[in-house]
């Protein structure tokens, strides 16, 4: 049942905004597959799903399914499901109604309908709550029913409008994980729309960062935190850490000195912005091997770890302590820079060389 969904060159510009909303995005999710679109709210995202869906029409571009234009093809023949943040469902029928309905409306026996209803009812673990109504359901419960007859209706592509983000942590991360359980079943093809990295991170295969209406890089999560194409990209996912400096015989050159770089970090000779991810930075005792040398200058708690911030060379550096290291202001620390964590973005998107700073008004300027 599902399909390969591709996508080219979609626009869509609203009269009232001094932008297009989405600006010729490309994406293809193979079938089968789960791509995640994430980005800041109002970056275009349901606009994206909606105009999949054929609830909004394009400027320009195409959607394709298998290679066929959805083009003029109204909602309900374009063999695409949309589940939304709310479940929507109707409030007369029964659980196990709701779930046979769009069995129904295609055309099957009631009875079939039923059958095979009570077949993807059981795929999310409500079997009992068959004969419910709606109202009677706590909202995970709802959710479930919704991804149910979602996933009844055969879609050729599922969309997914941040189908959890009403849901409380605990209840959301079973979501997460049924979701996982119904790919390995069913295999569905999804696009989902999700703000939440971590969602994206469990959910989807590949992740597509949109913002400001374009596709700023599309790739696995691991790669888009440890080789993100622009400081934007890195500042978005949360990344901390950006030095201004120049890259020159596969090393970046700064206040904090010479470090070398990942052989895969291919960026041009030239100014460039050193970008590590707070947590991939290790903090040691100073008589241990290190890449730096700093004093912590401030410690805040976050949960089972804690955001260090360590001065270097009159820079601020974010780190984040592992589980059982504890800091406190005025230690003096070496600090790791594991070499494969280490990345360099261009001068398109990085400060210009030479300019100071703290690593956090590096990261500022470069994105407003
Ligand atoms: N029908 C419309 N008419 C005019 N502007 C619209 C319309 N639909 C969306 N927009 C504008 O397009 C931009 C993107 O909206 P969209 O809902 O796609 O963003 P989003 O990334 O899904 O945001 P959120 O995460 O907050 O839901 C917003 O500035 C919004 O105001």
């Amino acid at each position: 049942m599902s399909a390969t969904l591709t996508i080219t060159g979609l626009t869509r510009w609203y009269p009232a905004t001094g932008a297009p909303t989405l600006d010729a995005i490309d994406l293809t999710v193979p079938a089968g597959g789960c791509v995640a679109l994430l980005g800041p709210s109002g970056s275009g995202k349901s606009t994206a799903l909606r105009l999949v869906a054929g609830l909004d029409t394009p400027d320009s571009g195409t959607v394709l399914i298998d290679g066929r234009s959805l083009a003029g093809i109204p909602p309900e023949l374009r063999h695409t499901v949309l589940v939304f943040q709310s479940p929507r469902l109707f409030p007369h029928l029964n659980v196990l109604d709701n779930v046979a309905f769009p069995l129904l409306v295609a055309g099957s026996p009631r009875g079939q309908a039923r059958d095979d209803a009570a077949q993807f009812l059981d795929l999310v673990g409500l079997t009992s709550l068959a004969h419910r109504r709606p109202a009677t359901l706590s909202g995970g419960q709802e959710q479930r029913v919704a991804l149910a007859r979602a996933l009844a209706a055969r879609p050729d592509v599922l969309l997914l409008d941040e189908p959890f983000s009403a849901l409380d942590p605990t209840v959301r991360a079973e979501m997460h994980t049924l979701l996982v359980e119904l790919r390995a079943a069913v295999e569905p093809t999804i696009l989902l729309v999700t703000h939440d990295q971590n969602e994206a991170a469990v959910l989807a295969d590949t992740t597509a960062v949109l913002l400001d209406g374009r596709i700023a890089q599309h790739d696995r999560i691991d790669q888009l935190y440890a080789r993100p194409v622009s400081l934007a990209v890195h500042g978005f996912l949360g990344g901390r850490n950006a030095v201004a400096g120049r890259v020159d015989d596969g090393a970046h050159h700064s206040r904090l000195g010479t470090l070398e770089l990942p052989a895969d970090v291919v960026v041009p000779r030239g100014p460039a912005t050193l970008v590590v991810r707070q947590e991939a930075i290790r903090l040691v005792p100073t008589d241990r091997r290190a890449d730096l040398l700093g004093v912590v200058s401030a410690v805040t708690a976050r949960g089972a770890r804690a955001l260090v911030e360590v001065t270097v060379a009159g820079m601020s550096l974010t780190t984040e302590s592992g589980p059982g290291e504890r800091f406190e202001p005025g230690d003096r620390v070496g600090v790791v820079l594991p070499l494969d964590q280490r990345h360099a973005v261009p001068p398109a998107t990085s400060m210009r060389s030479g300019e100071s700073g703290s690593s956090r008004d590096v990261l500022r300027r470069a994105t407003t």
